[in-house]
């Protein structure tokens, strides 16, 4: 097998391939996770600011322009318990507290019923909101409870200001989720208004409180921006780097107030999710590449050690050959086994050959090598050794065992005398060598010990067993 030289370029062909696969995978993966990370953090962001601020917002757009509140807020003398009607009756259609403010009674109706009188110097917002020129403004109040008070002007046909329809909205709800929001993505957010101040932050201390407003170019993310990003008509996207965070800009615009919403998120708890993710997709990648790898060094080492089926069998007695016996004595070995061994000679084969010729010579090996086999236990092992040879390995087998199969053996042979068709029968004999080892050693120390034996047989007149024991 050229399993040797192979294995090396094989190994880091498979490593090389895995590695590849592996590559090629994370990477895709990584890709998909950074969007599906990115997804996830700014769907709940979208949908809040939507939900919160936006549609009522929009909703108070659209109630500002209908007909039956430009008529009632039209009137020269309102009627305060039709506005109020109205008012009621549009919270509870929307499900959002509305307020309106008239201009020709100078007073505002809400939502409870209640009624409060628009002084100048008292309800400061209604006169600063009226001389603005944006037809939509907000602000936020009411300190105890958080809202956030959408307020829109309402017009006459003839574009005569006749005062707002407001909407309050409590931000409590609001702010809550977004605590919940910077705990699972790690994200603040910073409202700004058209000044670039900050109306609204998840950050308390950046909440403009009316005695105290941050613009954001006070703010250290801002402050971090480049010259260059700070030209920039959005910063959406956009990485901003200090010595101490990394963080990614997300901007919303909310173009009816003008307003601006910064998310920033810092990208340490994006990366550790990604990491994460990497983490376990490479583990188990190496996971499949180490079992590939396994399995593929047990396959060469099988066929390393596993002889050929061609060089495992000898053509003419069907017996194997050197290379198999020296397998089975290696497993023997790596077991640590005791064992014995015994070498077989045929007596005087030359002379049959010469005499009979060499067909009548295979024949005798041939039947002898099955006798042999016949006497041998499953778990032995039987080789043919050379020309007229045999050595047979009986693992976990004591000498005097060993000794007593040689015997029996050299007796059966002796006594069977081997029948040719068309000849008289022909006696044949065999010498036997027996060795034994208690300990792992080589298997040609084992043969020579066994061989040295069965010279000894020979010279005491052949057709014998001896035995020499390993010094
Ligand atoms: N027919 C046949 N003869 C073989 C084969 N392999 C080897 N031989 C012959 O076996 C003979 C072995 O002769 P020797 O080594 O002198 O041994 P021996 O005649 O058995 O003498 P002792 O071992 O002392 O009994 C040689 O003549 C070889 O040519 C084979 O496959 N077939």
């Amino acid at each position: 097998m050229p399993a040797v030289g192979f294995k090396v370029p094989i190994m880091l062909f498979i490593m090389a391939i895995a590695v590849a696969i592996s590559g090629y995978f994370t990477l895709s993966d990584s890709v998909e996770e950074q969007s599906r990370l990115q997804q996830q953090s700014m769907t709940p962001a979208f949908d809040l600011v939507t939900e919160e601020l936006v549609k009522p917002l929009h909703t108070a757009q659209i109630l500002a322009n209908t007909q039956t509140l430009r008529r009632l807020m039209a009137a020269k003398t309102i009627d305060d318990n039709a506005l109020l009607d109205l008012v009621k009756r549009m919270s509870m259609d929307y499900n959002m507290d509305f307020f309106v403010a008239s201009e020709n009674s100078r007073k505002q109706y809400n939502a409870d019923g209640s009624t409060l009188a628009l002084k100048e110097g008292e309800v400061e917002w209604y006169f600063r909101i009226k001389q603005q020129s944006m037809n939509v403004a907000a602000a936020l109040g009411n300190r105890q409870d958080i809202h956030i008070y959408f307020d829109v002007k309402v017009f006459n046909d003839q574009g005569t200001f006749l005062g707002f329809i407001g909407v309050g909205k409590r931000l409590k709800t609001f702010l809550e989720a977004f605590d919940r929001y910077k705990d699972s993505f790690g994200y603040d957010f910073v409202f700004v208004d058209h000044n670039d101040d900050v109306v609204l932050a998840s950050d308390p201390e950046l909440l403009a409180d009316g005695k105290r407003i941050l613009s954001v170019e006070q703010l250290s993310w801002f402050q971090a921006l480049s010259a260059q990003q700070k030209t920039l008509p959005s910063l959406n996207n956009t990485i901003v780097k200090t010595a101490n965070f990394t963080s990614l800009i997300a901007q919303i615009d909310l173009k009816a107030l003008h307003w601006k919403l910064y998310l920033i998120t810092p990208l340490s708890s994006r990366k550790d999710a990604s990491t994460n993710a990497y983490t376990s997709h490479t583990s188990f990648v190496l996971l499949i590449i180490f079992v590939v790898f396994v399995t593929a060094h047990l396959i060469i080492r099988f066929f390393e050690h596993e002889p050929s089926k061609k060089h495992q069998l000898d053509p003419l007695t069907q017996l194997h050959n050197r290379a198999h016996l020296q397998w089975r004595f290696d497993k023997v070995a790596r077991a640590n086994q005791a064992a014995s061994l015994i070498m077989v000679d045929v007596d005087n084969f030359k002379h049959i050959n010469d005499t009979r010729g060499h067909n009548v010579g295979d024949k005798v090996l041939i039947e002898i090598a099955q006798l042999l086999q016949s006497e041998l236990r499953e778990h032995d092992a039987i080789a043919r050794w050379g020309g007229e040879e045999f050595v047979i390995l009986l693992p976990a087998t004591k000498l005097d065992k060993a000794q007593s199969i040689a015997q029996r053996t050299c007796t059966k042979i002796a006594q069977r005398p081997l029948q040719l068709v068309g000849e008289e029968s022909l006696a044949v004999s065999a010498s036997f060598g027996v060795t034994y080892t208690a300990q792992v050693r080589s298997l040609e120390r084992l043969v020579k010990v066994a061989d040295d034996a069965l010279y000894e047989a020979k010279h005491a007149g052949k057709n014998c067993v001896r035995v020499h024991k390993l010094s």
